[in-house]
């Protein structure tokens, strides 16, 4: 089974340029229409399923999105209590929110289940505490780590046997022994195979694998497949296909509910496809500098503001929305902070002047909340465009908020 064919590239329809000029650089901009379709397409492509989409909101916490997928029916994934207390603040009800951790102190699950959320219990040990704790009281899901390796990139792949995340699929004797000895209310299974997943075998694959699982469990009521849809990074990219998988995720899912003997419920946990899409970083050139090597353009950002680049290679489409129309010249895109901040090597832009505005592509997810104070540099404001208005959502920080924490002023 193939991957889509390649989706038109960047179909925002906000006025980049004027934002920048209202608000400032750099600028995160988010257009809530695409977030709004994004949500639309994967309820689409399960028609017919009694589906719940989980928002992964480590791919971006700003409230006024988190609102945005309240509005529209979309409920929340969170991995530390800061991200479900957020949740709360924009108004989701903790039943709405399951709490996927990582190995985190039990005493952040025992918060989040006082508070009414769900957990994916991801580790023997703490099941076993899950079981001591509250027996029969309250029920969990389970993470499975199926064995699967897939993902964009090793430092994102989260299902392959080597992988942190999750209880080995191996392992399910030693996790049924202990559901036992505590009679633990077990009403989900969960797994998550990694992010940036463009063909859909590796999802049918893990679909498989956690039907075949669920049948040593008599009392769920929901599957729960993480997220990992990959969507468009660089203009003709493959990306998931969502129709194709919706219909063969489903089919196989009605004849697992069909041999288990109950509807169940599907959930799904997208960050990237809801919101990658719908954002932008907006910056300056400050310096273009011709050297016998290369040309480097200077912004004033860098991997402080998005480190996907440098973190995992990854490629973000760059426009120069000051000058589209100019000869297209070959650059390294660089920052402005005291590392090799790279944002893009020998990339074709239409020439860069200094002063030019550059938009990053994709700034959606993983993002802001992957962004940090390194250098010292202040993040950036956020702006949502959505219903034809612009709303500033965050504003700029101060050196005031650096500050803070610090003791010795
Ligand atoms: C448990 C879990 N669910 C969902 C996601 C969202 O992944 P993506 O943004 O690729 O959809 C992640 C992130 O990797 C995750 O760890
Ligand atoms: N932060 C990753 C995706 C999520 C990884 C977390 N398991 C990225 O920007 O691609």
């Amino acid at each position: 089974m193939s991957s889509a064919e390649p989706t038109p590239f960047s179909t925002h329809q906000i006025d980049l340029a004027a934002l920048l000029e209202t608000y400032g650089s750099p600028l995160y901009a988010y257009d809530g229409a695409t977030i709004r379709r994004k949500a639309g397409e994967l309820k689409q492509a399960f028609d017919g399923i009694d589906l719940k989409i989980k928002y992964a909101c480590k791919a971006n916490t700003n409230l006024a999105i988190l609102r945005l997928m309240r509005e529209i029916g979309v409920e929340l994934d969170v991995v530390s209590p800061g991200e479900l207390e957020m949740g709360m603040i924009a108004g989701y009800n903790a039943s709405q929110i399951t709490f996927t951790p990582s190995g985190v102190p039990f005493e952040e699950v025992r918060s989040a289940v006082d508070a009414g959320a769900i957990v994916n219990v991801d580790s023997i040990p703490l099941l076993e505490w899950f079981g001591q704790t509250y027996g029969n009281t309250k029920p969990c899901l389970i993470r499975i780590k199926p064995n699967v390796a897939a993902g964009g990139n090793a430092k994102i792949m989260t299902a392959h046997a080597d992988s942190k995340f999750g209880i080995s699929v191996l392992m399910l004797d030693e996790v049924l022994e202990v559901v036992k000895k505590y009679d633990i209310k077990i009403v989900g299974l969960h797994q998550h195979t990694g992010s940036d997943i463009k063909d859909a075998e590796p999802f049918l694959k893990v679909a498989d694998i956690l039907f075949e699982a669920a049948k040593r469990f008599p009392d769920l009521e929901i599957i729960d497949l993480g997220g990992g849809f990959k969507v468009s990074y660089l203009p003709g990219d493959h990306v998931t296909d969502m129709e194709l998988l919706g219909k063969n995720i489903s089919e196989r899912f009605n004849t697992f509910c069909n041999e288990y003997g109950r509807k169940l419920q599907l959930w799904f946990e997208p960050g990237k496809f809801l919101v990658s899409e719908s954002g932008f970083l907006l910056v300056k050139t400050t310096v273009v500098k011709e050297d016998p090597a290369r040309n480097f353009v200077h912004v004033d950002s860098g991997l402080n503001h998005l480190i996907r680049p440098m973190m995992y290679g990854s490629y973000h489409h760059i426009l120069n929305i000051s000058n589209p129309g100019g000869p297209l010249k070959t650059y390294n895109v660089v920052g402005y902070i005291c590392e090799t901040d790279t944002f893009a090597t020998d990339r074709e832009l239409p020439e860069v002047r200094q002063g030019d505005v550059l938009a990053f592509l994709n700034a959606g997810a993983y993002g802001f909340t992957m962004s940090s104070n390194y250098n010292a540099r202040l993040r950036p404001a956020e702006v949502l465009v959505d219903n034809g208005n612009a709303r500033l959502v965050r504003r700029r920080e101060t050196l005031e908020d650096l500050l803070k924490t610090q003791m010795d002023i």
